[in-house]
């Protein structure tokens, strides 16, 4: 195997591996790298599923807010609420040991996407089932 100096194998500069191609290596050690990568994904996938369900009650969620803003003609955006959350969730990620950068990302992405999901329930005239979620 040919590994450079800081221990990567020389091909690891390309942009993609194709690991599944691997797993019939002749290669005891390659075949063991490519068995504990394995083991993790399976460990990966559970997270995905479990993180897209979450997602899903929260887009839920928040399209109720979505409608009840729109009947008490309250604006999509909240920035004091937003910004509790932002507060909470840096802490949250503090004690959890996950990079803040990354919580501040999803924070980001979710807020964005629930407010433009809003104002189309606004400009439903509050109706969340326009949201793909209720069709
Ligand atoms: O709590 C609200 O007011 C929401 O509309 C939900 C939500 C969020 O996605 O958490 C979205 C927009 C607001 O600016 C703040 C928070």
């Amino acid at each position: 195997m040919t590994t450079t100096e800081d221990g990567w194998r020389a091909d690891a500069r390309e942009e993609a591996t194709d690991i599944d191609a691997f797993a019939q290596s002749d290669d005891p050690q390659m075949q063991h790298i490519v068995e504990r990568i394995d083991t993790l994904r399976a460990s990966i996938d559970n997270i995905d599923m479990a993180i897209v369900a979450l997602l899903a009650e929260r887009f839920k969620a928040t399209a109720q807010v979505g409608a009840l803003k729109a009947r008490a003609g309250f604006a999509a955006a909240d920035y004091a609420r937003e910004e509790q959350q932002m507060e909470r969730l840096r802490l949250v990620a503090q004690a959890a040991g996950l990079d803040v950068e990354i919580a501040e990302q999803y924070r980001e992405f979710v807020v964005t996407e629930t407010k433009r999901r809003h104002r189309r329930i606004a400009e439903q005239g509050g109706d969340a089932g326009v949201l793909d979620i209720f069709a």
